[in-house]
């Protein structure tokens, strides 16, 4: 037996749900250039999770049942008040997701269609959580979930408490998109690991949570706008990229375990970033943003990924910039609930082995004489 570091190339499932297949990705066949300039969220997760796209009837019901869901627990909003403020909201969504689990009556119902019913709960209440803390921690009161507005448009008008324009509401849309699914990503195994013991869906996702919250995952948007913000001038990139090579320190957003030329997303997120950035009057996020990529690029084959060009676009739709990961969280629950019922559908448990590497066999040393 010998052991793949970070289990590079090793295939540990069969999937229908999404593939990257020479740099190119798609969810259930469909190419993410297509969906991330047609489709919806709401569409996007429906096709996840039942494998096709929705006809006109299915979508407006998909939406109705996620709004109709869309609103917590009191007492979940009493815990989120409760908690410390000044901890990472990621752990603070991690722990809400148990908690929110806990006032799920079918929270331990294991049949398909009870899983599906979690399913929608999950994705409808995760915005409301995550923008119910966000106003909490500033001292505001949370802001309702309206069942008039889509998914994209209704996270926003609770995050500020206002109904957001078009042009906010398209690209957080978008970015959504572009974030629902991708294949066996650390937090979708994560995901699949746990429920594979057929512990129950919540832990799945808390787990999964757990596992995004890292800087070498999804946490690495929120590390690519404190870069920026060191940075703080276009005059400055070059020395501060040149001195990162120097000391071999990783930059954040760029490099991708699967994807080799370039990651079909950051295209996307890059043409948001330049309109964005130049609407909100602060092109030089943007700007920076393309030295930055231009300098790493001539360096080494690393390509920007998914969270680099996301940084600027959520920074220029007035988010904090701690709560970008959750962001990709919102988004990302939907691949990792597909996933999970993918694993509760044909399941055994996941339990590979490890390559023993300590001291060989060795007589018991009684405590008097250590
Ligand atoms: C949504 C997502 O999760 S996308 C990824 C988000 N994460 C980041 O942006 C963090 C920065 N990137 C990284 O840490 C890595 O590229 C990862 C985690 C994405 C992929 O990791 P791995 O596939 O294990 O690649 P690994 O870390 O072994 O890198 C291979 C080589 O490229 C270098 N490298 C990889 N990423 C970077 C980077 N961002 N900056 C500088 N060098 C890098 C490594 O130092 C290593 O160099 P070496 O061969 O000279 O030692
Ligand atoms: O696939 C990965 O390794 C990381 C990930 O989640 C993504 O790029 O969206």
């Amino acid at each position: 037996m010998t052991a793949t570091k970070g289990l590079e190339g090793v295939i540990a499932a069969n999937s229908t749900i999404s593939s990257i297949i020479d740099d190119k990705l798609t969810y259930v066949g469909y190419d993410i250039d297509d969906l991330a300039e047609n489709a919806s969220f709401e569409e996007v997760v429906y096709l996840l999770w039942h494998r096709r796209l929705p006809n006109k009837v299915e979508l407006e019901d998909f939406k109705i049942q996620l709004a109709n869901n869309a609103e917590i627990p009191n007492e979940v909003i009493e815990q989120l008040k409760a908690y410390p403020k000044n901890v990472h909201p990621m752990a603070i969504l991690r722990s809400a997701i148990s908690v929110l689990g806990l006032y799920d009556e079918e929270a331990d119902e294991q049949t398909s269609e009870a899983n599906y019913r979690k399913a929608i709960r999950i994705q409808a209440k995760i915005p409301t959580v995550v923008t119910a803390f966000a106003r909490i921690r500033q001292g505001l009161e949370p802001v309702a979930p309206r069942k008039d507005l889509g998914f994209a448009a209704n996270f926003l008008y609770m995050l500020k408490g206002e109904e957001p324009d078009e042009i906010a509401v398209e690209a957080f849309d978008k970015a959504l998109v572009l974030h629902a699914d991708h294949e066996l990503n650390a937090s979708t195994f994560t995901a699949r690991v746990c429920v594979a013991t057929l512990s129950d869906i919540y832990s799945g996702i808390a787990s999964a949570i757990g596992a995004l919250k890292g800087p070498l995952h999804g946490g690495a948007n929120e590390q690519v706008m404190k870069m920026l913000t060191e940075i703080g001038d276009i005059d400055h990139v070059e020395s501060y990229i040149n001195e990162k090579f120097a000391n071999k320190e990783k930059i954040m957003g760029f490099g991708h375990r699967v994807y080799r030329q370039g990651d079909p997303r950051a295209k996307h997120l890059k043409v948001m970033s330049e309109k964005l950035t130049k609407l909100t009057g602060e092109p030089k996020w943007y700007e920076m943003s393309v030295k930055i990529e231009e300098l790493v690029t001539s360096k080494k084959p690393l390509p920007a990924n998914v969270d680099f060009y996301s940084a600027s676009v959520y920074h220029s739709l007035g988010i904090e910039h701690d709560l970008f990961t959750l962001i990709f969280a919102v988004s990302r629950t939907s691949g990792w609930l597909a996933h999970i019922m993918e694993q509760y559908e044909n399941n055994r448990i996941i339990r590979p082995r490890a390559e023993y590497v300590g001291p060989g066999k060795r007589p018991y040393v009684p405590l008097e004489e250590r």
